[in-house]
């Protein structure tokens, strides 16, 4: 497993071995006991898959508020996406601060993204399928988001925002600027 800590204290980039042969690669993309010797202890207990057909497809940012948070382990397993967090956590120095990583099923990169912060990917490729799990179930009362090209975020998504395509629910999400964040 080898192990990039990024710029956000808690987002980790994660990238399991694979063990190639002539049938392919054979690769353990979760394992608790591996995670925790790491310091990742998560309590995961749904996994959520998702297919985005066209190129520019943007989903989020998104993330469930307390009690019902969730940690994310995110990987692609099929094609490529542009994957970010965004820094929630109130007292945290790096506060509105994102970071952003290509996992592609090619690179077989994996981002862990704790509570407190947002969540959101933008498909680099078609036909890109996400994988993760989380550790709190689907909450429908405490899911929230924020708008993905919030000027203040400033983030580099690496497509014309304007051409985007987005849910209904993401296309009206509030801005950054107005949003007040339920993690301390
Ligand atoms: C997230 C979720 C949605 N749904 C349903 C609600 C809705 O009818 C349909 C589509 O939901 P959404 O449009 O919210 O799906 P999507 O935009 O893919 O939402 C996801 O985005 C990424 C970025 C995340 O981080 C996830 O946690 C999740 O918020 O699926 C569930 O049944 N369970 C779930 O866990």
């Amino acid at each position: 497993m080898h192990v990039q800590e990024t710029q956000l204290d808690g987002v980790v980039v994660l990238t399991p071995k694979r063990f190639g042969d002539e049938r392919g690669y054979f690769s353990e993309v979760w394992n608790k006991k591996t995670l925790e010797k790491l310091g990742i202890v998560a309590d995961f207990v749904q996994d959520n898959h998702s297919l985005s057909v066209p190129v520019g497809t943007v989903r989020g940012l998104h993330f469930q508020s307390p009690p019902h948070a969730q940690d994310k382990l995110v990987r692609c397993g099929a094609g490529a996406v542009l994957d970010v967090a965004v820094d929630i956590r109130k007292s945290s120095p790096t506060y509105g601060r994102w970071v952003a990583e290509e996992l592609s099923a090619e690179n077989g990169k994996q981002l862990f993204v704790p509570k407190g912060f947002l969540h959101g990917f933008a498909t680099l490729a078609p036909n890109s399928e996400l994988l993760y799990k989380c550790s709190d179930v689907y909450a429908p009362d405490c899911d929230g988001a924020v708008h993905f090209a919030s000027p203040s975020l400033d983030i580099d998504w690496q497509l014309d925002a304007e051409q985007a395509i987005l849910s209904e629910k993401d296309a009206a999400a509030i801005d950054f600027a107005d949003f007040v964040s339920p993690f301390e």
